[in-house]
This record gives C-alpha cells, sequence and structure tokens, in this order.
C-alpha cells in the first residue's frame, strides 16, 4: 500500500460490550488495525479472546460501545437503510460450520443464485455464473441441482466459499473455516482458500486459533488476548519470532513448533 491509499478496512479503538447489567461483559478494549486491499489479516488468540466478536461487529451482528470501523475510509457505523444493506453485500463472512450455514431444502443453485440475487434468485438466469463459481471452487457443474445432505464437509465449505465469492465482495471475513473439518479436509481448503485468495486478490481477516493455518494465509497476524492486541506484524515476524511471551506461549504449543505447519512433522 502507498501512503496516499486508503486502508480497505480501519478499525480504530473499537470497544464492545457483550450482555447487560450485572452481566455486561467488556469484550473489545479498544481494537485498532488496518487490512490494505488485496491483503490478508491473520487474528490469533485462544479461545474467549475476542476473534468471534471482531468479525460480527465488522459484519454488524454486535454493535462497537465505542470507536470506528472505516471501510474504503466511510464510517459503517453511520450508514443507513439502502447504503447499510449495499454495504452487507460488500463485506462477505464465511462462517465456521459447513453443516448448519448452507439451507438443507435449497439445492447449491438455488443458494448461490440467492446470494446473486437476493430479490428474485431465478437459477436459471444465472446458470452460466453459477457454474463458474462451481468450477472456481473445483467442485462439478452438477452441484448446483443437488441439496446440501449430499456433500462432505469440505465439499460444503467449498459450497460456502463460493457463496461468499458470488458478489466479488471487497473484504471477506473467513471465521474458524478449517476448524469443523478433519486434519486432511483442513489442508485442501486451506489450499483452495490461498489459491483463491492470490487469484482473485482477496482482501480477508482470516481468523483462527489455529497458528499453523494462520501462517499458511496470512501477510500480517495480529495476536489478541483477553479483548486487546498484544502483538502484531508480519505472519513471518510474528510466528517465527514473537516478541510477547503470550505469543511465545501461543507458538510453543504448536505441535513440531518451531517452524511448525499443517504437514506432517517426521516421526509424527
Ligand atoms: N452475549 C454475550 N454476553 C456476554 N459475554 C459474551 C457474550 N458473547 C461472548 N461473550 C464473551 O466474550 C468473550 C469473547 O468471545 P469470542 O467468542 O469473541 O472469543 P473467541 O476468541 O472468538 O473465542 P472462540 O474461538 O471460542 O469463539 C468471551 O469471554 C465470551 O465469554
Amino acid at each position: 500500500m502507498t501512503a496516499h491509499e486508503t486502508p480497505r478496512l480501519q478499525l480504530s479503538g473499537l470497544e464492545v460490550v457483550l450482555g447487560r447489567g450485572v452481566r455486561a461483559n467488556r469484550v473489545l478494549h479498544g481494537i485498532s488495525f488496518e487490512i490494505p486491499a488485496g491483503r490478508t489479516v491473520g487474528l490469533v488468540g485462544e479461545s474467549g479472546s475476542g476473534k468471534s466478536t471482531i468479525a460480527k461487529t465488522i459484519v454488524g451482528i454486535h454493535a462497537p460501545s465505542a470507536g470506528r470501523i472505516l471501510f474504503d475510509g466511510v464510517d459503517i457505523g453511520r450508514l443507513r437503510g439502502r447504503e447499510r444493506a449495499r454495504l452487507r453485500r460488500r463485506i462477505q463472512l464465511i462462517p465456521q460450520d459447513p453443516y448448519s450455514s448452507l439451507d438443507p431444502r435449497r439445492t447449491i443453485g438455488q443458494t448461490l443464485a440467492e446470494a446473486l440475487d437476493p430479490r428474485g434468485a431465478s437459477v436459471r438466469a444465472h446458470r452460466a455464473r453459477i457454474s463458474e463459481l462451481l468450477r472456481l471452487v473445483a467442485l462439478d457443474e452438477s452441484a448446483a441441482d443437488r441439496f446440501p445432505g449430499e456433500f462432505s464437509g469440505g465439499q460444503r465449505q467449498r459450497i460456502a466459499i463460493a457463496r461468499a465469492l458470488a458478489v466479488e465482495p471487497e473484504l471477506i471475513i473467513a471465521d474458524e473455516i478449517t476448524s469443523a473439518l478433519d486434519l486432511s479436509t483442513q489442508a485442501e481448503i486451506l489450499q483452495l482458500f490461498e489459491r483463491l485468495r492470490r487469484e482473485l486478490r482477496l482482501t480477508v481477516l482470516f481468523v483462527s486459533h489455529n497458528l499453523a493455518v494462520v501462517r499458511q494465509v496470512s501477510d500480517e497476524v495480529i495476536v489478541l488476548l483477553h479483548g486487546d492486541i498484544v502483538e502484531a506484524g508480519s505472519a513471518e515476524r510474528v510466528l517465527s519470532e514473537p516478541q510477547q511471551p503470550y505469543t511465545q506461549r501461543l507458538v510453543a504449543s504448536v505441535p513440531g513448533a518451531p517452524g511448525f505447519s499443517l504437514e506432517p512433522q517426521p516421526g509424527a
């Protein structure tokens, strides 16, 4: 990014409180970071650190109690009505669980047609684009006429990725997209995601508790602890030479560390 380019996404001083009254919980304590267009930022941290809360706040499921989220320089908290709906299409979430995220009563073609045209989803009208999307995620175009129940977890996650890509979004939020899958399927989905990320120059917030997964697809990494950023920088630097004790512990807990990867370790 040049010094003059506006980041695609910019969080500044983001605070989120969840729950009410005595149960109110300040989950995010002033989070600031940015994602330039075409880059992938990995968000790591243990369970409960606030990763999903960041993802959900960006897509509008939670409201910030303080701070701002700028999308291409526009404060998304100020958008209303049609402008807000339009923005929702530009930011697409790929959810964790491919079993619950697809409607079991709709064919894959209907699901993709609806993503392309929420007002009047006609599979026939969108047939060419649906075939193209299925090919993009390495599925046969005949998948369009079948139902989610006929596919494996990995295939369903491919379909969820195709659905997110359907509208050519400007930002993808990938929230633990491999954690519901077995190890070999995880590697397969990551390879696919990495290829798409490069070919389509996607801008991505990649949320995962799995450092090996994050390392494979991220340019930058942000480490979150109890709703605060404890370390951030290039993926290579943060994961190879972590500076903070918390990051050092996280890295050390990865099987095969240092230089960990998703590939099987010798002797493992
Ligand atoms: N509705 C809620 N009311 C109060 N606190 C909540 C609510 N939802 C989540 N939290 C708390 O917010 C904190 C952050 O949760 P979040 O799901 O963002 O973490 P995470 O890093 O994504 O963890 P995981 O990987 O387990 O999903 C946790 O301490 C959680 O207990």
